[in-house]
């Protein structure tokens, strides 16, 4: 028996706007996929050679890299904080728009200027994303890693600011914050493990069908 195509999709978010794409790359899971109560992690297709993964967004990557999945559906927020050399990201996918921005708390921004920052601390779940961008114009950042929550950290001492995913800004606002600095746009990509894509029949054929959906 051939080995299966595994694709890792992301739960959280990204998987209700994930769902109707896969549809229309010929993809159609079992039920159990979409219903976020499942505990099952393994689903099978109607196509009997290929079977979805259900894993936390930053393990998308971590499973393609290493080749457990061959396929993935990963934001680019995810992409450009690991830099794995790995993976190949060869469809936009056009789902999961937000942005990669800093923010700090209302009052602070109404007198602070950017361009006088030489050292800063921020809390994120991207520090080396963040690093790098401050480092870019010559701002040494100490970041604090955060899973969740960033919002949090301003008001309770942590770090005066944060780099989190912003879309509608509801979140921000709702936490005494706002945007000073845009660091990136946001969505989603089809990831492909490289040896992968050289070795298993039925790869190539995927990322084309991924690329028509987008385009339908
Ligand atoms: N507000 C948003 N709008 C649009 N896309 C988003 C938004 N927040 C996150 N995303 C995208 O969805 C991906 C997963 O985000 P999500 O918030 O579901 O993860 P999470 O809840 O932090 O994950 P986990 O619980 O696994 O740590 C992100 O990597 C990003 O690409
Ligand atoms: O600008 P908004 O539309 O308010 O979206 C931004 C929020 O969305 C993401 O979190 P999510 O809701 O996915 O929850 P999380 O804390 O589990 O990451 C992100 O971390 C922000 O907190």
């Amino acid at each position: 028996m051939t080995e299966k195509i595994v694709i890792a999709v992301p739960k959280g978010r990204i998987l209700s706007e994930a769902l109707p794409l896969l549809a229309r790359a010929g993809i159609v899971p079992e039920a159990a996929f979409g219903d976020e109560d499942s505990r099952a992690l393994r689903f099978a297709t109607q196509t009997p050679e290929i079977e979805l993964i259900r894993v936390r967004a930053f393990d998308v990557a971590t499973f393609v890299a290493h080749g457990a999945a061959q396929l993935g559906i990963v934001g680019s927020d995810v992409l450009a904080e690991f830099a794995y050399s790995e993976l190949y990201a060869p469809v936009d996918l056009a789902i999961g728009h937000c942005r990669l921005s800093i923010a700090e708390p209302a009052e602070m921004a109404a007198r602070d200027d950017p361009r006088g920052w030489s050292h800063v601390r921020v809390a994120t779940k991207y520090p080396h994303v963040t690093e790098e961008h401050f480092a870019r114009r010559g701002v040494q950042a100490e970041c604090i890693k955060l899973n969740g929550a960033m919002e949090l950290a301003p008001t309770l001492g942590l770090a005066p600011r944060i780099v989190d995913l912003v879309s509608s800004g509801r979140t921000l606002k709702e936490n005494g914050l706002v945007e000073v600095e845009r660091i990136m746009d946001v969505s989603s990509r089809l990831v492909v493990n490289r040896a992968a894509m050289k070795t298993r029949a039925g790869v190539v054929p995927l990322v084309e069908a991924f690329r028509r959906a987008v385009e339908a």
